[in-house]
């Protein structure tokens, strides 16, 4: 489903991937780990075209996407959950979850019923501002948002970052429901191990900006894996 492969991508002169490759299947919980700064976000700012890469293609379903921009990839069918959720604050729940409508053709453009099955909270506070949520309710509704653009490939960056336990057990409840139930490839960066192992099809670790391990969860109890992400 989504291939990237050999990718190489710079700011300026600083390298932040090099030659990485990493495929993530429909129905299947790709996950990626590795320490603060060794290129994760920037792998996923690679898929959803938010930055360029140097050399290297990534490929939906067969087709190469070059260099097309953000809102063309989220029209392909590519949902994206930003590191800090980036949900607009003045903005009513509703409201928020309604700028996902932005990439749908005009009869697509509603709320899914699984949002609001998968996150009720969202459905109690619809017409409370985004500013005025929890950071993990938050987090729910960044995830509800990309669901409403009904994606093919959901792309989370940390998507535990700063959120309370209870909430970190929703999140992953409806992660493993959008991979079983609605048939979505879920690519997923994080640095909470326990929830990836938990989750994961397959992992992906990387280090200073290359792929250094890939295989199942349980690879993650490899001594010679762990040394790449304990600090
Ligand atoms: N916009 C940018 N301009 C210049 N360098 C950047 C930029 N964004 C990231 N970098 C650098 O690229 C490298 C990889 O950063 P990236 O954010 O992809 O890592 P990460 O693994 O996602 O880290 P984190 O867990 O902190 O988000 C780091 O050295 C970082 O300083």
């Amino acid at each position: 489903m989504l291939t990237v492969s050999n990718v190489d991508l710079y700011y300026g002169a600083a390298q932040a991937l090099r030659n990485v490759s990493v495929a993530a299947r429909k129905g299947e919980i790709t996950c990626v780990l590795g320490r603060n700064g060794v290129g994760k976000t920037s792998l996923l700012r690679a898929v959803v075209g938010q930055q360029p890469v140097r050399r290297g293609e990534i490929a939906l379903d067969g087709e190469v996407m070059g260099r097309e921009a953000p809102y063309a990839r989220a029209r392909r069918g590519i949902g994206f959950v930003p590191q800090g959720r980036e949900i607009f604050p003045l903005l009513t729940v509703k409201e928020n979850l309604q700028t996902g409508f932005a990439p749908l053709k005009a009869s697509d453009r509603s709320i899914p019923d699984h949002v609001f099955e998968l996150f009720p909270v969202l459905n109690d506070m619809l017409s409370r501002r985004g500013g005025d949520l929890s950071g993990g309710q938050q987090q729910q509704l960044a995830i509800g948002r990309a669901l409403v653009t009904r994606p093919r490939l959901l792309v989370l960056d940390e998507p535990t970052e700063g959120i309370q336990p209870s909430i970190i057990k929703d999140i992953g409840r409806a992660i493993r429901f959008l991979k079983a139930e609605a048939g979505i490839a879920i690519l997923l960066v994080e640095q909470y191990l326990d929830f990836c192992r938990e989750l994961a099809d397959k992992v992906y670790v990387m280090d200073r900006g290359e792929i250094v391990f890939e295989g199942p969860a349980e690879g993650l109890d490899d001594p010679a894996v762990r040394k790449h992400l304990t600090v």
